[in-house]
């Protein structure tokens, strides 16, 4: 539904250069609900703004639903981005119009006639369930339901995508959880193409289908939400995934066993095999549970354990290749000296 290709964005004024985005390509299929996290300067906001066609990539090229849009101007440019919507951290609502008429506005400027801008924008209302407070002034309303009217007026005009750049950042941990399930009931209903970009992981926990992870303007990771929380690749996101799904170790030294500590992440059922055990009983390595965490990518459950494995490093080895072969997600966290017993 969006291809990026090759996309590069360089920014320069009179003193200095800044390559914002790097060579990036990404596929975002049709009814997905894709993320896009990285730390901030990492080139998600600059990304973003060339998918809604706010600024032009100095190379490379963006596809929406099969429509070159990079290079677009006048008429085609207006029409194409009618069908982009977007959701904005600090809603950039009108202040000076109600609910009714600030999701009204786009039609109005696409010349709807007065009947269907009524029709759309009460259907609108009770979509977002903010039918009570169509009369309602930005400056009355809470952050979430600002937020909800700036969900109906992006979707005012039918879209064919929902872009959304930090759309959950300016709310509470419960007014976000509320927007994300109104963004993935729309997503369901409408099977509406999402792209979000966020520095805030647990957003792409909670509802993303695939994600990229973003550092100084080039994609490093991308994939499926469960395969890139269960086995990151980059540091980076190692660092994103830990921050969501693991808690501290706790600050024993380990420096002078004969163990490794490590974290296995699992999926669903695969929850149920009696990998420790097996551990203990096939590989001669004694197991402690340091922590365990059961958690859910988009509903799907998704553990972490860490484990102390103790043990000859080439009993150790056997075993975390049993690991592997168990297409469990293994990292080792901390490497213990060894002493040999020869
Ligand atoms: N209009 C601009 N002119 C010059 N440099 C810019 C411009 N916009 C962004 N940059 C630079 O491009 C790089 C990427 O910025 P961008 O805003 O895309 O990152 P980001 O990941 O969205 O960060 P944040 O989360 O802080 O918004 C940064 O080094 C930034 O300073």
């Amino acid at each position: 539904m969006i291809k990026i290709t090759n996309l590069t964005k360089l920014y320069k004024n009179k003193s200095n250069k800044v390559q914002a985005l790097k060579n990036v390509n990404l596929n975002i299929e049709k009814g997905e609900i894709f993320g896009i996290a990285g730390y901030s300067g990492a080139g998600k906001s600059t990304l973003i703004r060339c998918v809604n066609l706010i600024e032009r990539p100095t190379s490379g090229s963006v596809t929406i639903d099969g429509i070159e849009v990079s290079n677009l101007t006048g008429k085609e440019l207006r029409k194409t981005r009618q069908k982009i919507g977007m959701i904005f951290q600090h809603f950039n609502l009108l202040s000076s119009r109600t609910a009714y008429e600030n999701i009204a506005l786009p039609l109005e400027i696409a010349g709807v006639d007065k009947g269907e801008i009524n029709k759309k924008v009460t259907e609108l209302l009770k979509l977002v369930g903010l039918e009570d407070k169509a009369e309602s002034y930005p400056s009355q309303l809470s952050g979430g339901q600002k937020q909800r009217v700036g969900i109906a007026r992006a979707l005012a005009n039918d879209p064919k995508i929902l872009l959304c750049d930090e759309a959950t950042s300016a709310l509470d941990p419960d007014t976000t959880k509320s927007i994300l399930n109104l963004l993935q009931d729309i997503n369901e209903k409408y099977n509406l193409t999402i792209l979000i970009i966020t520095h805030e992981i647990k957003v792409i926990k909670e509802i993303c289908d695939s994600v990229a992870i973003m550092e100084s303007g080039k994609v490093i990771e991308s994939g499926k939400a469960l395969d890139i929380f269960t086995k990151p690749k980059e540091d980076v996101t190692k660092n994103f995934v830990k921050s969501v799904t693991e808690k501290e170790l706790p600050s024993i030294d380990y420096s002078g066993y004969d163990t490794q500590i490590v974290k296995v992440s699992f999926i669903g059922n695969k929850a149920k095999d009696p990998i420790i055990s097996s551990l203990i009983k096939n590989f001669n390595v004694d197991t402690n549970i340091i922590s365990g965490n059961i958690d859910h990518i988009k509903g799907t459950p998704f553990g972490t354990l860490v484990l102390e494995l103790i043990g000859s490093d080439s009993d150790i080895n056997k075993a975390k290749e049993y690991l592997t072969e168990k297409d469990l997600g293994l990292e080792v966290l901390k490497n213990g000296r060894h002493f040999s017993t020869a």
